[in-house]
């Protein structure tokens, strides 16, 4: 029997999610999640999908993201979807951070291994979690390849002017610091999908893509190569956030550590999980606060500003590094889905050829779709990202040797 199935998991801070596909025609199999992992209240969601089969849902303690993976096996093992399956040809795991050194998608192998390990302390919510994932899939079945997608990977062609921080080029390379970049199986996924929405191949168009979910970055896409992206050493730089605060001058560091008298894990907890949204209105999830925001909370009010302020800037640092844009495209969870984010990021930004048609933005759907007004000059688009798809798509023609890219 061939083998045509591909697991992929996406292991976060605090939760996996998971899907099974066949990659004869990209169909699903299985999706699910396990969020809130290391509380007492973890909850597990699967849904079986080639039965047609309702979700099953379980809530109890799940410790750790080892013991998370082996519920989501046990779940796949009663739909007869088990990991045990000769069907299954390869593993495929989202990795945060890959430094420099991963460009394309990678078998995991001890050395691979040891990378994503020392790479760390550059990727502390996520690294550990997406290792763990590994290394459990591993011991699950040691026969089959666990590829790593990193989401890194697509910004490695970002030019040197936009790589690096103005800061002594010695102390620099000696630490590897620059900007690295992330949500990069995202982006590229999307502005492929927005150059196919305009009926265009990837190379002949320009996007600013807007990823908008708990973590948040932009990127400009200059024919299917990301050129700049907000994100930088770590996924703190850029956009505010559901918990992260994004740009800030570093000094802030400084005085909270001489006058604050803050340590620097203490001040890396502040700006990484009580900053963002959640430090400026106490809730983190868009619907939280527009819900507010209608009721007239002002504070959420001001979160909200703020929040729209900074993607404001980067739409149009990212159309200056463009020079010219084709599309701009908002997805993830606040960007497929809060019509009002959309509409007060691209307001008053009629002269650069950037508007929202109301009716259009108001539409749900699941679909990649236009919401800008025909006259407009620069297609506004909401483009689902699917990053899971991308990760089995990458998977599976790495394990295939072949190159399958939707
Ligand atoms: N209907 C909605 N309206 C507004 N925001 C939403 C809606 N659904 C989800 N969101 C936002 O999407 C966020 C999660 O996005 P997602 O891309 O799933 O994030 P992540 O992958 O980083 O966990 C939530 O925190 C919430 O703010
Ligand atoms: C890199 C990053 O911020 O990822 P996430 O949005 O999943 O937290
Ligand atoms: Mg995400």
């Amino acid at each position: 029997m061939s083998s045509t199935r591909v697991l992929v998991l996406n292991s976060g801070s605090s939760s996996v999610k998971y899907q099974l596909l066949d990659m004869r025609d990209s169909s699903r199999l299985a999706a699910g999640l396990v969020e809130r992992i290391g509380e007492e209240t973890s909850r597990l969601k699967h849904t079986p999908l080639h039965t047609g089969g309702g979700s099953r849902e379980w809530t109890g303690a799940v410790a750790d993201h080892d013991a998370a993976l082996k519920a989501v096996a046990a779940e796949l093992d009663k739909d007869g979807l088990g990991l045990d399956s000769p069907e299954l040809a390869a593993i495929g795991h989202r990795v945060v951070h890959g430094g420099r050194r991963f460009t394309e998608p990678t078998v995991v192998d001890d050395a691979v291994l040891a990378e994503i390990e020392r790479l760390i302390p550059v990727a502390p919510l996520h690294n550990p979690a997406n290792l763990t994932g590994i290394r459990t899939a591993m011991a699950l079945r040691p026969d089959l390849p666990q590829v790593a997608v990193f989401d890194t990977a697509f910004h490695t062609t970002m030019p040197e002017s936009a790589a690096r921080y103005a800061i002594d080029v010695e102390t620099a390379d000696a630490h590897r610091i620059r900007r690295y970049g992330f949500h990069g199986t995202s982006h590229a996924y999307v502005s492929r999908a927005t150059a196919k929405l305009l009926g265009k191949a990837p190379e002949e168009v320009n996007v600013i893509v807007l990823h908008l979910g708990n973590g948040a970055s932009a990127s400009a896409v200059r024919g299917g190569r990301c050129v700049d992206t907000s994100m930088g050493l770590t996924p703190l730089e850029g956009l505010v956030m559901g918990t992260r605060s994004g740009d800030m001058d570093p000094a802030v560091i400084f005085h909270l550590m001489r006058v604050g008298g803050m340590s620097a894990d203490e001040i890396d907890a502040l700006l990484n999980k009580r900053s963002g949204l959640i430090g400026l209105c106490g809730d983190n999830d868009m619907r939280e606060i527009r819900r507010r925001v209608d009721e007239g909370d002002e504070q959420a009010r001001l979160a909200f500003d703020i929040y729209i302020h900074r993607l404001k800037k980067y739409i149009g640092a990212y159309y200056a590094v463009l020079g010219k844009v084709d599309a701009v495209a908002f997805t993830a969870g606040v960007g497929e889905n809060a019509a009002p984010v959309r509409e007060a990021a691209v307001a008053g930004l009629e002269e650069l050829g950037l508007a929202v048609d109301a009716e259009l933005n108001a539409v749900r759907g699941s679909e990649p779709r236009l919401i800008s007004p025909e006259y407009a000059r620069v297609a506004v688009a909401v483009v689902p990202t699917d990053e899971e798809l991308e990760i089995a798509t990458q998977t599976y023609a790495l394990v295939n040797g072949s190159s399958n890219l939707t």
